[in-house]
């Protein structure tokens, strides 16, 4: 029998019903169709990438899949698990981490909030003395272990609410935006541990995120979701070729010169004395056209820009003409709600 997915998503969805006052006696009920009939499979030990623009649906898609939302529609499967009605169940198999929020406590240090999830989720003593001291010694975070949490710069705090995620050794991890505000060196740590988490530990990762290079480095698959509905669900290559995203080449030479000619590869966008700026395809490799540029021009630096990943996403939409419009408005007045 084929495996079926470890994440599966059924035609799920979630409408909210915002009530508003708008008169004295009268009140209206605003329907928001958050997530409109969405489906996917994610099978085990995948690494996906699940973006879209503000308010498309993304953190409403993971709440449901973490059991904290109760769908309005739709079937819905982590682990075989049904997740609005086995939550607890399901929170021994799946970790969460909010790169906006933290589960640490606040005022405690560190290794007391790990403490507590040792407890909370009853975690046997030699396993978690095990995964404490492996992780703490992955991320580096064995010097700070007694400092209170509201210390930790925002790059320490989010290795230490990482761990906290793992502890338990969950099957799945779901990261909302874990690189957001971190520096150059942090990011590229946090990245290179979940590389290794996903490839050593066969983890499931679902990955929200609005830095383009978190799933360029990350994630094979890509889905994306706009006004509830999903658009694109691919490899990361195609969603370039259908965004057409290009890259930028930026290039130093060793003095003012007219715009390179990089043959039809790249066009020169930007040029600012020494400086200048080339677009090229962004699933394209840059190695072909670095290696013309340096045969044929005296170079001193040269680095590569990726697409910012709204501008990806937003070519994504203006070529597949967004979500289809869904049968109803996706925002409904539903009028004539008595005021209690
Ligand atoms: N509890 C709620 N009550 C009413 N409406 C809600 C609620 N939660 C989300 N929404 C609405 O549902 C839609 C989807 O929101 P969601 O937070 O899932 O988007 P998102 O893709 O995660 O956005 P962002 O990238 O900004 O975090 C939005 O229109 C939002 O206002």
């Amino acid at each position: 029998m084929p495996e079926r997915g470890f994440i599966e998503v059924d035609r799920v969805e979630k409408v909210f019903d915002v009530r508003r006052r708008t008169g004295f006696l009268r009140r209206e009920v605003r329907r928001v169709r958050a997530v409109d009939s969405i489906s996917f499979t994610v099978a085990r030990g995948e690494m996906v990438g699940y973006i879209g623009p503000n308010g498309a649906g993304k953190s409403t898609t993971v709440k449901m899949l973490t059991g904290i939302l109760t769908p309005s529609g739709g079937r819905l499967r982590v682990a075989g698990i049904d997740p609005s009605r086995e939550r607890t169940r399901l929170a021994h198999r799946i970790g969460v981490v909010f790169g906006q929020r933290t589960t640490l406590w606040w005022d405690l240090p560190l290794i007391d909030s790990y403490r507590l999830m040792h407890r909370m989720y009853r975690i046997p003593d030699a396993r978690y003395r095990e995964n404490l001291d492996r992780l703490v010694e992955l991320l580096d975070l064995g010097a700070l272990l007694d400092v209170p949490v509201r210390q930790l710069s925002l790059g320490q705090r989010m290795r230490g609410d990482i761990v906290a995620a793992l502890l338990h050794d969950p099957e799945v991890l779901y990261l909302d935006e874990p690189t957001i505000g971190l520096d150059t060196v942090s990011k590229a740590r946090v990245r290179e541990f979940l590389r290794e988490l996903n490839t050593e530990r066969g983890t499931t990762v679902l990955l929200t995120t609005h830095d383009l290079q978190d799933i360029e480095q990350l994630c094979s698959r890509v889905m994306v979701i706009d006004h509830g509905r999903m658009v694109y669900d691919g490899a990361l290559t195609g969603l370039h070729e259908v965004g057409g995203a290009e890259r930028t080449l930026v290039v130093d030479l060793e003095r003012e010169l007219p715009p390179i000619d990089a043959g039809p590869a790249a066009r020169v966008v930007k040029v600012d004395g020494p400086r200048q700026w080339l677009a090229f395809p962004a699933s394209e490799s840059a190695a072909p056209l670095v290696a013309r540029i340096a045969a044929a021009y005296p170079l001193l630096d040269l680095s590569v820009r990726e697409p910012d990943i709204e501008a990806v996403i937003a070519r994504v939409l203006s070529v597949t003409g967004g979500a289809p419009e869904p049968p109803a408005e996706r925002e409904t007045v539903v009028p004539g709600a008595p005021s209690s």
